[in-house]
């Protein structure tokens, strides 16, 4: 049983770069909408957050594990972000409604581990 989807929803994905105090979009220069997944593997119980540009290339811009004890935090409805070890994401919502429903996801997640 491989992994299957969990949500999908349309995030600019962002990286907090710590040098410079700024965030930066992950992938290219250009901060434009990637689909945004949480995977889920059952047999394995892990999770990873997935993100494609929307753009023709479909670059990943993001696959992060998600691991037990992430603090998760809603600076805005349509902003949230995370740690991992190297670097805070940040994902930008396209709306509301994704924001909240992609929190759902990842707090069911984080329950699961
Ligand atoms: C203890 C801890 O790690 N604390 C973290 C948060 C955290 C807490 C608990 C668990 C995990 C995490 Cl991650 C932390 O404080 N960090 C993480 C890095 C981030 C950087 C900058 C400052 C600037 C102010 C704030 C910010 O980012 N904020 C405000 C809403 C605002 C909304 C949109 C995004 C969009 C791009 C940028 C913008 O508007 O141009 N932007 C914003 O400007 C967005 N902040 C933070 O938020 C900072």
């Amino acid at each position: 049983m491989g992994e299957s989807s969990i949500c999908q929803v349309r995030a600019t994905v962002m990286m907090y770069d710590d040098t410079n105090k700024r965030w930066v979009p992950a992938g290219s220069d250009s901060p434009s909408f990637s689909r945004v997944q949480i995977y889920q593997n059952s047999a394995a119980n892990t999770f990873r957050v997935v993100g494609r540009k929307l753009q023709a290339d479909q670059q990943v811009v993001i696959n992060c594990p998600i691991i037990k004890g992430m603090k998760y935090n809603q600076a805005t409805p349509n902003f949230h972000q995370w740690r991992d070890p190297k670097q805070v994401w940040g994902l930008n919502f396209g709306s509301k409604e994704d924001g909240a429903q992609f929190a759902k996801s990842m707090t069911y997640a984080l329950e699961c581990l």
